[in-house]
C-alpha cells in the first residue's frame, strides 16, 4: 500500500523543481492526447469563484504550424520588422513538439468575481497545467510577446470578448536543466502585527 506521506512529500519536491524549458531544450515525445488532457484537467483544478473558467486551451497540431507561422510574419511585417526578423518569427511557429494557445475569456462587471479574480483563476490554471507537465516528466516554457496582442495572431484565436494570454511550448527535455535561482521565501510572506480599525 502506498505511504501517503511519501506521496505528499514526492509532489512536493515535484512542485519545487518545476522550471521553464525553452522550445530550444525541447524534443519529441509531445505529449500524448491523453496527458494533454490530463494537464487540462489540472488547470481546471485552479480556484475559480464562481466557476466561470475563464480560459481555454487551444492545441496548435502540427498540420497547422505553418498557417500560424504565416500569421506570425504578417505581425512582423506590420511592426516594421527586417526580413531576417520576420523569417524568425515566421519560424518560431514550428518550435516545439507541442504547442498550445491559452485563451482568456474575461467577463466584465460582475460584482462578485471582479476581473482580477478572473485572471488569477486564468494565472492559476496555466501554473496548475504547467505543473501538471513538469510532474509527468515534460518540460514547458509560457511565451507571449507583442504579437500576442496583435490582430494577425489574436483573430485566429479570439472571440471579441477573449484576449490571447500567450502559447505554451511542451515537450521532452532534451538535457537536464541549470537549478533556477534560489526563491526568496522569506521575502514572500509575512505576518499582519494586527490594526485593529480606529
Ligand atoms: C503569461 C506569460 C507570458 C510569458 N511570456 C514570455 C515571453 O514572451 N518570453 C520569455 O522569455 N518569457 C516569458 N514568460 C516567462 C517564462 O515563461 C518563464 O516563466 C520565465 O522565464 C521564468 O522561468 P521559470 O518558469 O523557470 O521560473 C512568460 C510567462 C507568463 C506567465
Amino acid at each position: 500500500m502506498p505511504d501517503p506521506a511519501a506521496s505528499r512529500s514526492t509532489a512536493l519536491q515535484g512542485l519545487l523543481s518545476r522550471h521553464s524549458v525553452g522550445p530550444r531544450w525541447l524534443t519529441e515525445p509531445a505529449p500524448s492526447t491523453g496527458q494533454l488532457e490530463q494537464a487540462v484537467a489540472c488547470a481546471l483544478r485552479a480556484p475559480d469563484h464562481g466557476l466561470l473558467v475563464p480560459w481555454r486551451a487551444v492545441l496548435v497540431p502540427s498540420e497547422q504550424r505553418d498557417a500560424l507561422g504565416e500569421r506570425f510574419a504578417v505581425f512582423a511585417a506590420a511592426v516594421g520588422k527586417s526580413a531576417d526578423d520576420i523569417q524568425r518569427e515566421r519560424e518560431r511557429a514550428a518550435k516545439g513538439p507541442m504547442l498550445v494557445a491559452w485563451v482568456a475569456h474575461i467577463i466584465p462587471d460582475i460584482a462578485e468575481v471582479p476581473e482580477h479574480e478572473q485572471w488569477m483563476t486564468v494565472g492559476g490554471a496555466l501554473t496548475n497545467f504547467l505543473n501538471a507537465m513538469h510532474l509527468m516528466g515534460f518540460g514547458a516554457k509560457t511565451l507571449s510577446g507583442r504579437k500576442c496582442q496583435h490582430p494577425a495572431v489574436t483573430e485566429a484565436f479570439c472571440a471579441a470578448d477573449e484576449q490571447l494570454v500567450a502559447f505554451i511550448c511542451v515537450g521532452t527535455p532534451s538535457q537536464v536543466g541549470k537549478p533556477r535561482c534560489a526563491d526568496n521565501v522569506a521575502a514572500a510572506w509575512s505576518q499582519w502585527h494586527g490594526n485593529a480599525p480606529a
